[in-house]
């Protein structure tokens, strides 16, 4: 089998997890993003990438979005419903260089725990929830209809299933 490197950064554990079951599946090796440069990813085969989205960012894609690899997987967690989120300018914030895009990119669902957030996390939250109640039902974002729903409790929507498109992608491109 090829040399796969599983790179995560995460606030909260979400992201981590879905990165630990994607190494523990393709037997790579897991790396926390704050503990790597990227002269550590030279002697990998694919770096999959994952980072948790924070106000439309994803953390820490700076780390892989600057050099080439020989194969490069994105995956983004968030809070939002991949299925009714647009992540066209997220992904272009992230990669700028339009001449550099990763491989593959998938999307998937983390969650939240109110009582456990920082407070500079919480008051955040606050503020984006009071700015969405502003808007009318037609301009709330996915991300907005996310935050209107959860906000103040613990939800969490991580599941292993929705793993399977990228281990396919990956075994058939390693293969
Ligand atoms: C301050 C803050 C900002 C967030 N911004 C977004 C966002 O822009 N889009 C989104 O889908 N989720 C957003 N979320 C939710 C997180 O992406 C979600 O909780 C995710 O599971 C966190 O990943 P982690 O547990 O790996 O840190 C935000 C959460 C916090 C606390």
């Amino acid at each position: 089998m090829n040399n796969i490197a599983v790179i995560y950064q995460s606030h909260y554990g979400t992201t981590q997890k879905y990165a630990e079951w994607i190494a523990q599946a393709l037997d790579a090796d897991l790396l926390n993003r704050k503990k790597v440069s990227v002269s550590d990813l030279s002697q990998y085969d694919m770096i999959i990438y994952g980072g948790g989205l924070y106000a439309g960012g994803l953390l820490g894609i700076d780390l892989v979005s600057k050099s080439k690899f020989k194969h490069l997987v994105v995956f983004t967690v968030g809070l939002a419903d991949p299925k009714l989120m647009d992540y066209a300018e997220i992904m272009a914030k992230a990669f700028q260089n339009q001449a550099y895009q990763p491989d593959q990119v998938y999307h998937f669902r983390g969650g939240i725990d109110y009582p456990k957030l920082s407070f500079l996390h919480r008051s955040l939250m606050t503020l984006l929830k009071k700015t969405v109640e502003k808007k009318s039902d037609s301009e709330i974002s996915a991300e907005g209809k996310a935050i209107l729903e959860t906000y103040g409790q613990k939800v969490d929507f991580i599941d292993k299933e929705v793993l399977i498109p990228l281990l396919t992608y990956v075994k058939e491109i390693l293969a």
